[in-house]
């Protein structure tokens, strides 16, 4: 039995007693959702919501900020409970080691241009700035709760207690196991009113910008008007914000929604396969978050997140109907609300044109997205600043360098996709021609999901930053333009493996073992920085049109350093690692190669493992049972072999991405790309141009020389003069041969 569902093996009675409590919950739990779940999958997101709206839209805003169960499976944790926790750095701490520059981004008018430009720093992370600290990328402390060493989970905030209802108060009092998680869990389901940290509900909201902002201001003001420097933290310096799912009032749809804007949050239209963070960390993402923008949150409803819902796919990309193809498209400019719906600002975020960028908002810039090919060690932000000034970026010999401050200019086109904390668009920079991604999150100055999302960005940024391999988007730069910040990103124009997955059905044996072999490439470079991306899966592999591979969305991506990384409950269920589930020092580089395995299976099948079993289910099937998911038929030995290698429930057994490579179904996979085909390869290789060439201007010659011998030998022989036939066939010959020779020539 794992150490994680009883408190103790010393305590028979008490665990059996346990199991016997969880698998209660799990029918109460599934017998429930299980059936709003037939509905919803019948077109009925819908249908759903308004029902969770009937039932408790009404709910009072005081009341759904009264404390709640919901943090124990909240994403978000409180940043301030974490040792490491430190303020952001001011403006003046590294002043040097950030370029001011313009952002690049074009404003509408010339006038509003020089209105408003008070730019101001928003340094990118620097390796040699974080040099002294002990883990630059350990943004997040990643702990809420843990589950004790005798498998019992626990709090890390005892003063939590008294403000938890009674599974808090069992999970406090180190009682709590695994059912009382998923009881928790459950009630989040069957309750609008979120679990609160009190604690964290306690403590001031704007510990990102703690700087600026006063936490108890009534009025949401951009994050703008308040800060301006947004540096990208050390070590936590991007807080998570209060954890507490009631600390904002636009955690809940449920109280913050009108029907329209649930119908239209991105949780409802909302990633494929929900993700979880169930105690807390970095990604501490609040219920109303993961229900406001779709996916990453085991927070909210939990019946709408742990379910298997191939039918959520991106609306962007996936045909299948969705609620979110219900909201304005991206050419609207319109969103629903997405990032948080009781700020209208963040709702017309994209309603913005293009081109009317909020230029008096423009307070801080730093490291001018540029271009790929503007990256250059010559760039004045490229030293040490980021992975893409290194001179080993790859740039497209040949063109021209781009300018690399205000000549260039990032125009919003259309939407990608939405993640979690923000919208995703491609920028076009209409100097040099060229694209980019252009990650938006409009960042708040009291909303907790706001900074919630500035942290993930900003812990995006600092990995992203040092990272540069062809099997990885490539960071370009960011900035913050009024209370938006950017990340610009490689711009890969395929979308997602599962994209294609839902698109066009499963993958055949050749592309599986080119991506794997890919996938592969990027996490052996990843994990030899002792990184751990820690949510691969189809959503988050992009693929471009030549069939390259880019691993990406790295907000979940962890540096480890020498000490365990506690905590990592968090990711899509899933693909998670068993150990992830059960373990709270499951943080370690084999997390990555499970989530292969279910990658390559959900490659194969268009559905990851277990994806037969609702969340919870599944969960317990990963950490608990010894089973492994079934790897299909048609997949060759090489590639029933591979999977069993990554599915391996120890950890230690797992071969690493390395090793992995050298495995027969990845080490000789076909390269997808072929060579673009230039005009003049399309026009016949020189050697058969001049060797036509010369044919032509022998025959030539032949019949000429020929005709020259035919009039003398006329001339000599008188009789030859009735063979005109003859004379006028090699008088045709010599005619056609002089026109292709004069013609070549
Ligand atoms: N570099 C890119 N090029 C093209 N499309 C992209 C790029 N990055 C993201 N997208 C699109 O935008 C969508 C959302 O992006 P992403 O998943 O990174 O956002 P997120 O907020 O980090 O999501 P998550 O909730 O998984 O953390 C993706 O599904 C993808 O379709």
């Amino acid at each position: 039995m794992p150490s994680w569902w009883g408190k103790s093996s010393s305590k028979e009675a008490k665990k059996k007693t346990n199991k016997e409590s969880f698998i209660d919950t799990l029918h109460r739990k599934f017998k429930i959702p299980s059936e709003g779940k037939v509905s919803n999958r019948s077109g009925g997101s819908h249908r759903r919501c308004s029902d969770t709206i009937s039932e408790k839209g009404s709910q009072s805003r005081a009341e759904s900020r009264s404390p709640s169960p919901s943090k124990l499976v909240s994403r978000c944790q409180s940043f301030v409970e974490r040792p490491n926790a430190q303020p952001l750095p001011l403006p003046g701490r590294h002043p040097a080691s950030v370029g001011r520059t313009d952002s690049g981004i074009s404003i509408s008018t010339k006038q509003r241009l020089e209105k408003g430009s008070k730019s101001s720093f928003l340094p990118l992370p620097r390796p040699r700035c974080i040099h002294g600290r002990p883990d630059p990328t350990d943004l997040d402390g990643d702990f809420v709760a843990s589950v004790s060493s005798d498998g019992s989970i626990d709090s890390e905030d005892a003063a939590d207690s008294q403000h938890r209802s009674p599974q808090a108060t069992d999970y406090d009092n180190g009682t709590r196991t695994a059912t009382s998680i998923f009881s928790s869990v459950m009630l989040k389901d069957q309750s609008p009113v979120a679990h609160v940290n009190a604690r964290e509900a306690q403590k001031p909201a704007n510990l990102l910008f703690s700087n600026h902002i006063s936490p108890t201001s009534p009025k949401r003001r951009p994050l703008s008007s308040h800060v301006p420097n947004l540096q990208v933290p050390y070590h936590g310096a991007f807080c998570s914000a209060p954890d507490s799912s009631m600390s904002s009032p636009s955690r809940s749809p449920l109280r913050a929604f009108g029907t329209d804007q649930v119908m239209n949050s991105a949780f409802w239209a909302g990633k494929p396969y929900s993700d979880v963070t169930l105690l807390g960390s970095g990604h501490c993402s609040s219920p109303g978050s993961g229900q406001n923008s779709g996916h990453n949150s085991m927070g909210g409803d939990l019946s709408g997140q742990l379910f298997w819902q191939p039918s959520r796919g991106s609306p962007e990309y996936s045909p299948i109907p969705s609620p979110r193809m219900t909201s304005p498209g991206p050419s609207s400019r319109i969103h629903s609300g997405a990032v948080t719906p009781l700020h209208p600002r963040a709702g017309g975020a994209a309603s913005e044109s293009q081109t009317s960028w909020p230029d008096e908002g423009k307070q801080q810039s730093h490291r001018l997205p540029l271009p790929p090919v503007a990256v250059s060690a010559s760039s004045p932000f490229s030293h040490s600043n980021s992975a893409a000034a290194s001179p080993s970026v790859p740039r497209s010999p040949g063109r021209a360098e781009a300018p690399t401050s205000p000549g260039s200019r990032w125009k919003k086109g259309k939407l990608l996709g939405r993640g979690t904390f923000g919208h995703v668009y491609v920028g076009f920079n209409s100097e040099s021609g060229e694209m980019c991604a252009m990650k938006e999150v409009t960042l708040f100055s009291d909303d907790a999901k706001s900074k919630e999302s500035a942290k993930q960005l900003g812990q995006e940024i600092v990995l992203l930053s040092r990272l540069c391999h062809p099997n990885i988007v490539q960071y370009y730069g960011s900035e913050t333009v009024g209370d938006k910040l950017y990340i610009y990103l490689e711009y890969v124009s395929g979308g997602s493996i599962y994209k294609l997955l839902q698109e066009y059905g499963q993958l055949g044996e050749l592309a599986i073992r080119s991506y794997t072999q890919q996938i592969l490439s990027g996490l052996a470079y990843l994990h030899a920085k002792n990184t751990v991306h820690r949510d691969i899966k189809g959503a988050n592999i992009l693929v471009d049109p030549n069939g390259r591979v880019k691993l990406a969305d790295f907000g979940m991506a962890k540096h480890i350093t020498g000490q365990s990384c506690p905590l990592s409950f968090k990711g899509s269920p899933y693909w998670m690692a068993p150990e992830v589930i059960r373990n709270p020092n499951g943080c370690n580089l084999a997390v990555d190669i499970w989530s292969l395995g279910c990658t390559v299976l959900e490659m194969a099948t268009t559905k990851p493992p277990w994806s037969q079993f609702e969340g919870v289910a599944a969960m317990f099937k990963i950490g608990n049972s010894k089973d492994l998911p079934a790897i299909p038929d048609h997949l060759s030995d090489e590639g029933k072999d591979f999977v069993r290698q990554c599915l391996q429930r120890n950890p230690l057994h797992r071969p690493t991405a390395a090793r992995l490579l050298e495995h027969p179904f990845v080490k000789n996979a076909a390269p997808l790309e072929r060579p673009i085909l230039s005009p003049e390869t399309s026009d016949p290789p020189p050697g058969v141009t001049s060797g036509v060439k010369s044919l032509v201007f022998y025959l030539f010659l032949l019949s000429f020389l020929y005709l020259l011998w035919l009039n003398f030998w006329h001339a000599m022989m008188p009789s030859c003069l009735n063979n005109h036939k003859l004379l006028l066939f090699i008088l045709t010959i010599e005619y056609i041969s002089s026109r292709l020779f004069i013609f070549q020539i």
